[in-house]
């Protein structure tokens, strides 16, 4: 996630020289200049750590920010009120809270907080993950939850998400083939190019792994995820705001801004034009229509042009949509991909379970499809378990549009809500031994992914949950699948399961702060 969540504390509001600098000065512009608004004395507030001036709690943080909230949680309870700089911010981490946040209040907090830099990178928040609850913003959502991400569609993307795992089957295969027996593979990589090409080919009909222009974009792409991830120090301490203009962050964001909304452009023309000249050639309007609208720009140009009423879409909003598409889609299935290998390898029990479930079911077969993967219990508990375990996205956002209460506590409107699902899908309350991997836990459960049970809310809840499980778990799926019937795997140079790192990299997505490298021996079936 989606990695719209503005969560992350930039590193360099950490620095020790700039809090004490701060600090200083902060007594001085408190009593000149910063009226602190705090909420109404008569209202009843979430218990709260002691903050300083202009920081707030803000020092309090470091930049694994979920388990710094878990820490703070353990003391101030699973509903406690943060302040970041100047803005309230209740952080959310009990299952109870996240249901009066998501299901009773839900429509009280829909908002997303609105962050200069995530809105001008998403053509002003006219996607769906930024744009304010209302009319525009359920238009959108219908638009890609119907036409883009629905079973059917996911289902007609069978064929993309078969001929990249056989690809990336076949690249694994030739490197275990040429290598000594123990050479071991990057898997962080392999997955990262995966799940690129499937999204790639889903959205646009084609890769973009190769060529100028590809790798172009995908390293707009990666700046894309750095700068959404990060916070401009202005954001929180509006009287520091000329710092995101000095230090270049503005300039940086303005023209990754326009380079993807050039490239995008171009992406566009050339559908519309092959829409055009098929048009032209074969006068029959309903066969192009079908053969353009199997990815994602050629059925949104299918709505353009067919400008129907009520679903009329614009330019800016396909391109805003795509690129929710990439923001969440991308680094949050690799990064479910990674940790999953990473708990097998770190779980040889669990994988060879796993592995002998998968072989019995597919017996010889090469080609797995959605019929097979149904059937395989153990794998789905496996993943659900990694979700609980290693959130991708640990912490997502909401913001109050109106007054609210939650656990007894007032919220006033415009408050910022962090839900912080890594600690609710850790919290003793409600797992048993929270902190050891264990799919079997899933076995015998309905406890379910898609936000229905608040204390697995990998992908949010309520009206404003991820429209992509199904999408983003097909694709999960299917690797792990073909991964474990086709190779045996083990860690590389003697490393001991026990000792393989589940460091994290701070960001919106939490991955791996190593990247995965593990040894394959081709299978023979
Ligand atoms: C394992 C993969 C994924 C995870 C863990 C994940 C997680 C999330 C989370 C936690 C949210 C916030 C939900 C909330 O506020 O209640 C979200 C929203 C969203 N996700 Fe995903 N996501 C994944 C894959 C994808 C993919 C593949 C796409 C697109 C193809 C996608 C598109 C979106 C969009 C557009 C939203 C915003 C929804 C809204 O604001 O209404 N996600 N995702």
């Amino acid at each position: 996630m989606l990695s719209f969540q503005q969560n992350q504390i930039p590193e360099f509001l950490l620095h020790p020289f700039l809090l004490s600098l701060v600090s200083l000065f902060s007594i001085y512009i408190l009593k000149k200049c910063i009226p602190f608004k705090p909420f109404s004395k008569t209202k009843r507030l979430p218990p709260s750590p002691p903050k300083l001036p202009i920081l707030g709690n803000l020092h309090q943080l470091r930049p694994l920010t979920h388990r710094s909230f878990q820490s703070l949680g353990r003391k101030y309870g699973p509903v406690m009120l943060l302040h970041f700089g100047s803005k309230p911010v209740i952080i959310v981490q009990s299952a109870k809270a996240a249901i009066e946040i998501m299901k009773t209040n839900d429509i009280a907090f829909a908002n997303r907080p609105d962050m200069n830099a995530a809105r001008r990178l998403t053509y002003n928040g006219k996607d769906i993950s930024m744009s304010p609850y209302g009319e525009y913003w359920r238009k959108l959502k219908s638009v890609v939850v119907i036409h883009l991400l629905s079973n059917k569609m996911v289902q007609s993307f069978n064929f993309i998400r078969q001929e990249e795992t056989a690809l990336l089957m076949k690249k694994i295969k030739s490197l275990s083939c040429s290598n000594s027996s123990s050479s071991p593979v990057n898997l962080s990589e392999m997955f990262t190019s995966q799940t690129n090409d499937v999204i790639c080919r889903s959205a646009f009909g084609r890769k973009y792994s190769e060529g100028e222009d590809g790798k172009k974009f995908l390293m707009l792409i990666k700046e894309l995820f750095h700068l959404i991830g990060t916070i401009g120090i202005g954001e929180f301490i509006p009287c520091l705001s000329w710092i995101n203009n000095v230090n270049g962050f503005d300039a940086k964001v303005e023209k990754v801004a326009k380079e993807l909304d050039c490239f995008l452009d171009q992406v566009i023309q050339e559908h519309q034009n092959i829409i055009n000249a098929r048009v032209l050639v074969k006068n029959d309007t309903d066969t192009v229509m079908d053969e353009s609208r199997q990815n994602f720009v050629g059925i949104l140009l299918g709505i353009y042009n067919d400008n129907a009423a009520g679903v009329s879409i614009d330019a800016d909003n396909i391109k805003a949509i795509i690129l929710d598409v990439f923001i969440g889609g991308t680094d949050s299935t690799t990064a479910t991909l990674v940790w999953a290998m990473t708990e097998l390898l770190r779980h040889p029990i669990v994988m060879n379970k796993l592995q002998k479930e998968i072989r019995e079911i597919l017996m010889d077969k090469h080609d797995i499809n959605d019929k097979d993967l149904e059937k395989m219990h153990y794998l789905k508990a496996v993943v659900k378990e990694t979700l609980r375990y290693h959130a991708p996205v640990p912490i997502f956002n909401r913001e109050a549009r109106e007054d609210a209460k939650v656990m007894g506590y007032d919220v006033a409107a415009g408050t910022m809500i962090l839900i912080n699902a890594w600690a609710i899908g850790r919290d003793p309350t409600y797992w048993d031994e929270p902190e050891i991997f264990k799919p079997e836990r899933f076995l015998d459960s309905s406890l379910d992914i898609t936000g229905l049970d608040f204390e697995l809310l990998p992908f949010g809840s309520g009206r404003r949950r991820c429209p992509a499980i199904t999408f983003a778990m097909a694709n999960v799926e299917i690797v792990l699948a073909n991964l474990l019937q086709k190779f045996d795997w083990e860690l590389p140079h003697g490393i001991k399961p026990e000792d393989l790192d589940t460091l994290e990299l701070h960001g919106t997505t939490i991955h791996k702060r190593n990247p995965l490298f593990a040894s394959p021996t081709h299978f023979y079936f």
